[in-house]
């Protein structure tokens, strides 16, 4: 595995060069990803059934149908997401152009769960490349078809230095949260998520957490089934908590206003 200083320098790199933030590029990159879960569904949900055992509507519904609407409802607003907002003048600015105008952060790191674990990805992935930013990806070692699949199929459809995928457990994830983040959208446990809040804070990084059902780590039955082919309790609750509460639009954590 590369050194981690050394892909997240990549992307740092690849930030400063200025090319994640024309609005054209953010969508050509969006639309790519888009393609790859059209093209790749198959593979997807293979690595879905391999991992959790999760398939049919429930598989398709959340991890496919979930992305492809994150995507589209993405594409389409953006322009209009992204465009500066005029803002009222007063004395001192009247003779000022004022509005907010939206800024990329910078390296955003994206740590998912092994319960959803593409979509948990994904969506995060798309509103960080949206806003304009670089995005380090890793996925849960725990669902390890999807983990390999993930960093197999991101650098075949995306800008390889922008947006890179880092696999491995709590060593390699341990060694990544050494590095320097502007953003961190951490989904998992409560006890790891005071881990990686803890590492954020030494470089003053903030962290958005959906961590919000505390869980100890899965055994491999407790996953199959909470995501059996038939469903169940525990896979419906926690769509429909995330359905009410954590459908927000991402890119808004992702990128800071300023005024002129
Ligand atoms: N609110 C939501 O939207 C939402 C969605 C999905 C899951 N969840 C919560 O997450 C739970 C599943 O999370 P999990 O933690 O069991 O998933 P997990 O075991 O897949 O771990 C999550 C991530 O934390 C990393 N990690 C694990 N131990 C670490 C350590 N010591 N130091 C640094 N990184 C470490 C892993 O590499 C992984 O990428 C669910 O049961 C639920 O409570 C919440
Ligand atoms: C036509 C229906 C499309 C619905 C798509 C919604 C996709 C959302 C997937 C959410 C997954 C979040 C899971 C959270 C788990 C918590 O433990």
């Amino acid at each position: 595995m590369e050194k981690m200083q050394q892909i997240v320098g990549r992307a740092r790199a690849a930030f400063r060069s200025g090319r994640s933030r024309p609005l054209e590029f953010r969508i050509q990159q969006l639309k790519a990803l888009e393609r790859m879960v059209q093209e790749k569904e198959k593979e997807i949900l293979a690595a879905l059934k391999a991992d959790l055992n999760k398939c049919g509507p429930s598989a398709y519904s959340h991890e496919i149908l979930g992305v492809l609407g994150e995507l589209a409802l993405t594409m389409e607003k953006l322009p209009s997401w992204a465009a500066p907002q005029p803002v009222k003048k007063n004395l001192l600015t009247m003779r000022d152009e004022a509005y907010i105008g939206y800024e990329p952060l910078g390296v955003v790191l994206v740590i998912g769960a092994w319960n959803y674990p593409f979509v948990l990805v994904m969506q995060p992935l798309i509103g960080a490349i949206a806003a304009g930013n670089a995005v380090v990806v890793k996925p849960s070692e725990v669902s390890e078809n999807t983990a390999r699949l993930v960093a197999e199929l991101l650098p075949q459809y995306l800008d390889k230095d922008l947006y890179a995928v880092v696999t491995g457990g709590v060593p390699e994830t341990t060694e990544l949260l050494t590095q320097r983040f502007d953003h961190i959208l951490y989904t998992g446990n409560t006890a790891v998520g005071k881990i990686v809040m803890a590492a954020a804070a030494k470089h003053l990084t903030p962290v958005t957490p959906a961590a919000h059902f505390p869980a100890p780590g899965p055994s491999a039955d407790t996953a199959a089934a909470a995501n059996s082919c038939s469903g169940s309790t525990a896979s419906a609750a926690a769509f429909q908590y995330t359905d009410t509460a954590e459908q927000q639009p991402i890119w808004t954590l992702l990128t800071c206003g300023t005024s002129a």
